[in-house]
Order: structure tokens, then sequence, then C-alpha cells
């Protein structure tokens, strides 16, 4: 599982280490080394490199990296902020220790170099760029060098993928150490990072067990164990039944979207259930997917129990109507796991406490799936504020469920403070009817009896790879059947 540390944690890390009896000057020699092997691994043909150093341990890192390279016979010029005396412990041991070229930032020659190692601020950037640094930074993007950026590059912040001040070194690459961060994941920050090339610098196992990681990278590793595959005495209603409620006659193509997806996330039956007219235009395209009225079989509740309903999905083309409200409040009643998202966020602005009142009539497991729009929708004024994983995981533990803060860099959270951050998301996903599908699969899986979390999680992972294994000129129609591939290989 790869685990995220926050740029906070790493720190305390570093500290344990130093207790653990691995010193920080160890620590520093060996990321200066892992800086300097990638940046040969990454730019072999590099004669002329430019290591811009900071006041703090990046610098120190930076000073590192330069004496190993200049051992190794490539021409080495430091630039860096402030003045070498002004250095603190051991970053000024490894300052002292470089012998070649040091000038003044305000004096490098940006055009000179192959290649900027960007060692000028990293965990420890407290605040936006300014003055000197911030000037500097404007040169070396608009230099068109290269950049390999020392754990983060300057002027992102590591816990939330943002640019403080909106100004930060745009890397080609970044070489970080012990475990990635958050902002390594996070847009922009994975784009401003580049690839991120991660580092073992001997950190002693003991002061790695206490971290608490900020979120995981969503990949099966995470959620494997939790999604199950069908048992050999396996029949349709024990793999798991799905209800998807379904709006009006002339929207009804993204309850068939999400009622598709489920059905190919592996659930056993689906069924969709909505008024008549509705229900005739659903069933010009569907055939192995069932089709009820509210009212039939004695409405709606009994149904859930009759049928056996393990999933409900609901909000998708669900309109804004007392009976799509009244249907969430008997999913929930009737103990089905449920998957929350679109027209719902709209029937409670400004209201998530209704909403989680609702949620917790149920013993079922819930997943709410909305995307920037309707995250603020529902939470108004009062929207948890921070990165996309901060506002996610307060929002989850504020309803007591799990939320999937959809968008290209989709954060799922659970209310018990596990998060996990997608990094496989094609733009392709970019497409109308996507969300439907994402909501159908969730529903699929919990139906098939995954844990909430899990579920939502696996379903991020499956949407974005179905949606490469499409690629180019993917409609949403097209994920569904592009997931029997996917769960092939899994
Ligand atoms: N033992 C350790 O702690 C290790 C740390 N490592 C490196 O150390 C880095 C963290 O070092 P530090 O905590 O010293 O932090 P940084 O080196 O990132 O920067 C800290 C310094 O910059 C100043 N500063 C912060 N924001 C500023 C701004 N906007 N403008 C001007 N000055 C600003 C601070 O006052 C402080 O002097 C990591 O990113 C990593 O590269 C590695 O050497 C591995 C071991
Ligand atoms: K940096």
């Amino acid at each position: 599982m790869i685990e995220l540390l926050s740029p906070q944690g790493m720190g305390e890390v570093d500290r344990a280490s130093a207790a653990a009896g691995v010193s920080g000057a160890t620590l520093m020699d060996n990321a200066g080394r892992a800086v300097a092997a990638s940046a040969q691994r990454r730019w072999p043909d590099a004669r002329r490199v430019l290591v811009l150093a900071g006041p703090g341990n990046n610098g120190g890192d930076g000073f590192v990296a330069a004496r190993i390279l200049a051992e190794r016979g490539i021409e080495i010029v430091v630039a860096a902020l402030g003045d070498r005396s002004a250095l603190r412990g051991d970053a000024a041991a490894a300052a002292s220790a470089w012998t070649g070229e040091t000038r003044d930032l305000a004096q490098a020659d940006y055009a000179w170099p192959d290649l900027i190692v960007d060692a000028l601020f990293g965990a420890g950037l407290s605040r936006p760029l300014d003055g000197a640094a911030a000037e500097a930074v404007g040169r070396v993007n608009a230099s068109g060098r290269p950049v390999l950026a020392v754990d983060v590059p300057s002027g992102l912040d590591g816990a939330t993928g943002e640019a403080l001040g909106g100004l930060a070194v745009q890397a080609a690459a970044t070489a970080t150490f012990v475990r990635l961060k958050p902002g390594h994941v996070l847009l922009p920050g994975r784009s401003i990072c580049g690839p991120v090339d991660l580092a073992d610098i001997g950190t002693p196992a003991a002061a790695l067990a206490a971290a608490k990681p900020a979120a995981w990278l969503n990949r099966p590793e995470l959620w494997a164990d939790a999604v199950p595959t069908p048992a050999i005495d396996a029949h349709k209603y024990t793999r798991g039944h799905v209800a998807v409620w379904s709006g009006p006659a002339l929207r009804t193509g993204a309850a068939r979207l999400a009622a598709v997806a489920a059905f190919r996330a592996g659930a056993g039956a689906v069924t969709i259930v909505g008024e008549r007219d509705a229900l005739q235009v659903h069933a010009a395209h569907v055939t192995a997917i069932m089709l009820r009225e509210p009212g039939e079989d004695g409405g709606w509740a009994d149904i859930l129990k009759e049928r056996r309903v393990a999933a409900v999905a609901i909000g998708p083309g669900a309109g804004v109507g007392d009976g799509a409200r009244l249907a969430l409040a008997q999913a929930r009643a009737a103990g089905c796991a449920t998957v929350i998202d679109a027209d719902v966020f709209s029937m409670f602005p400004g209201d998530p406490e209704g909403l989680a009142k609702l949620i917790a009539t149920g013993q079922g497991g819930a997943a709410l799936t909305p995307h920037d729009g309707e995250f603020a929708r529902l939470f108004g004024s009062a929207a948890p504020a921070g990165s996309r994983l901060e506002r996610a995981t307060a929002a989850a533990a504020r309803l007591g469920a799990v939320i999937v803060l959809k968008g290209p860099d989709t954060v799922v959270a659970a209310p018990d403070g596990r998060a996990a951050i997608a990094d496989n998301a094609p733009p392709d996903l970019a497409t109308a009817g996507a969300g439907d599908v994402l909501a159908g699969i969730c529903a699929g899986l919990m139906a098939q009896r995954a844990p909430a979390f899990e579920a939502a999680a696996a379903a991020v992972w499956l949407h974005g790879e179905a949606a490469k294994v499409v690629g180019r000129g993917l409609i949403a129609d097209d994920l569904p059947a592009a997931l029997p591939a996917v769960l092939q290989r899994l």
C-alpha cells in the first residue's frame, strides 16, 4: 500500500530517526545522493548543473547533491539564497563540505545549465515566496531549462498540492524521500512536480512505525481484499441486487448508466424503479435489467425488502421531487447500502446535517459522490475549508458517510479519517454521464458487501482504468462495457 505522509508527519519521522540512532546528517547525505542519482538517471547527458540552495535543510540536500555530482565530473554552480553563515545544523555542515563555486541567488545564470536542481524550499515552506526567492522562481520558469525539484518544487505546499501565493517552480521531475506527500498527488501539485522519484534514505523502521499516513494512493492493494469475487454457489440475489431510482421519462439516461455500471461491476441483479412512462423509455434500451414501478408489488419499500435489494443508487437523474426524497428515506430504513449522488445534493442545499440525519436512520453503508459544485451546494456557507483531501475528510466526519469528492484527483474519505487519492483518471473522464457510471459501479460493489470506503475507492480506480481502456473518443456509455477487461486484470 502506498502511504502518503504530510510534510509535518515527515518532519516528525525525521526527528524520530535521530532518536532511533540515524542522524539528520546521514539522512541528508542519503537524500542528496538520491537527488544526484535522479539527476543522472533522468538527464544522463547533462554536463552543467545549476543548484539553487535555500536557507534550510532542503538547501542542505542541494549542497550534498552538488558535491556528489561534481565528484562525478559534472560542472556545478551553486546559487544560494541568503548568507551561508546563516545556515544551521546539518545544512551548514553540508554547505561547508561543498568547496566549488557558489554565488548569490541573484547572480545565477539561467542560460548556462543543462539542468537546474531546485533545492530552495521543501517541507519548511511556511508562506508564499517573495523577494529574491520569488524573482528566482520566475526566472527559473522562464528559462526553459529542465528542473529537478528536491522533495517538492519550491513554492508548492506538500500538504495541499497548492502553490502558496500561486507561485511555484515548474519541475520536470521531483526527487522525494521516504514517502510521497499529498501535494505530489493532489492537483495542481501533481502537474507541478512532474514524475516523482521516491527514495529510501535509511529512515529506521521504528521511526516510521509511529507515523500516521495522511492518506493512501488509491491502488488495488488498498481495497482488493474487501472487493469480493462471486462464490461458487452464488445465485443472482446472493451476489447482490441493486435498485436504481429513475427520474422522469425525458431524464432516464443517468439512471440507466448507473444501472448498467452496477451490473457490470458484479451485482447479480439490477432493477430500475421509476414511473411507467420512464420505464417505457428504459425498456427500449435494457434487457437483463428489471423494471418496476414504485407502486407495483406494494411500493418501493416492499420491492427493497421482498426482492432483497442490497444496495440502492439514488440521485442520477432522480429529480428533486418528494418521490426521490421518500425513496432515499425508505432505502435507509430498509437497511440498504446507499450511493447518493447528483440531484440528492440539490434536495439538501446548505443542509448537510439534514442529509446526515437521514443517512443515520439506516444501518447500511453510505457513500456520497459529489463533484466540487455539488459539494458546495450541499454544504453552502458552512463548507469545510482547505485542500480537497482536508475538505473530503472533514465532510465524511460531519456526514458520518463516505465522501467521494470527484475530480481529476478524486478523494475518497471515510468518517474514521481514512482517505485515498486517485491519480489514474485520464482527462477523457471529464464527459457527461461519467459520474452516473461511477455511482453505479460503487453501488454494484456495495451490493456485493464491500464496505463503503473500499467499494468507493475501488469504484474510482476501476472507473479510471475503464476510461484508459477506451481512450480518446470515450463517452460515458462506453465505460460499463470496458469494465470486464479491467476486472479480469485484478
Ligand atoms: N532530518 C531532516 O529533517 C531531513 C530533511 N530533509 C530535507 O529538509 C527539508 C525540510 O527542511 P527545513 O525544515 O529546514 O525547511 P526548508 O529547507 O524547506 O526551508 C526552511 C527555511 O526557509 C524559511 N522559509 C520558509 N518559507 C519561506 C519563504 N516563503 N520565504 C523565505 N524563507 C522561507 C524558513 O524560515 C526556514 O529558514 C525537506 O524538504 C528535505 O528536503 C532531508 O535532508 C532529509 C532529512
Ligand atoms: K525544492
